[in-house]
């Protein structure tokens, strides 16, 4: 302290940093630790101990001006937004809490309690997520969406339908043809194809384009209600794991 005052008080400039990384400290005080995976929990508390865990290494990539974005189908983009990890932790999640619906037109869930084109799904809802995965839209989805939409701008997105579908063949194997009730809907792939499971995909129909090579962690963007009239393929080994939001219905 005395070696630093004098040094100021003879006018010396000092430059002090530190090269050792030693660490942060993390909020604690409201960690809780009623989940399966609570990290997952942690995009509000501790959002850059979340970001590190589970956004995918290469999302910023596309905010790149000379990257050019993979759009595997016309007006359907396709960007890595999660890790492994975070894939395998939501799964998890909504296995141990384990109430899939029916699969019915008839949800008690919704508002209107009637579904048009049923999944067997889990709602983040109902694991206590909404909150959380309103805030992951906003914060990393819908910067992206900006990217690829132009002119579309739509800040905090709004979504009630947020779930995670299984699909299995002695369950649900498939989804008939339908429109999602969405500006846009982000279709995320939970798990890998012929490792995890065999067919599946996603099919969109006015364009006889379908997305089956579904990559673990990546997301797919595409219109909603008018354009983007597409189908789930047929599941016929294994389980296939999707996270699917209606942005902005
Ligand atoms: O199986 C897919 O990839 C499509 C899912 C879908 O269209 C939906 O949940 O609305
Ligand atoms: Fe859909």
């Amino acid at each position: 302290m005395a070696f630093c005052e004098s040094l100021r008080q003879n006018d010396i400039f000092m430059f002090v940093d530190n090269l050792k990384d030693f660490g942060h400290l993390i909020h604690a005080d409201n960690f809780d630790t009623s989940h399966k995976h609570n990290e997952l929990y942690q995009i509000f508390d501790n959002q850059r101990d979340f970001e590190q865990r589970y956004i995918h290494p290469n999302y910023t990539a596309c905010f790149n001006p000379n990257h050019t974005n993979l759009q595997p189908c016309p007006d359907v983009y396709w960007f890595p937004i999660v890790t492994p990890r975070y894939c395998d932790e939501l799964v998890a999640e909504m296995e141990n809490f384990g109430q899939w619906s029916e699969g019915k037109n008839s949800d008690p869930r919704l508002d209107g309690g009637y579904e048009n084109v049923p999944t067997r799904d889990i709602h983040m809802k109902q694991v206590g997520m909404e909150q959380h995965w309103l805030e992951f839209l906003r914060v990393y989805v819908r910067p992206v969406q900006e990217l690829v939409f132009h002119g579309y701008v739509h800040d905090p997105p709004r979504a009630i339908m947020n779930f995670v579908v299984r699909y299995r063949p002695d369950e649900q194997p498939f989804l008939r043809p339908h429109h999602d009730s969405s500006t846009y809907t982000i279709n995320i792939a939970l798990n890998t194809p012929n490792v995890d499971f065999e067919g599946g995909g996603c099919r969109f129909i006015r364009y006889n384009c379908s997305v089956v090579d579904t990559r673990k962690g990546w997301m797919l963007m595409h219109p909603g209600r008018l354009t983007h009239y597409h189908e789930g393929l047929y599941v016929t080994k294994g389980t296939r794991y999707i996270m699917v939001s209606f942005v902005d219905p």
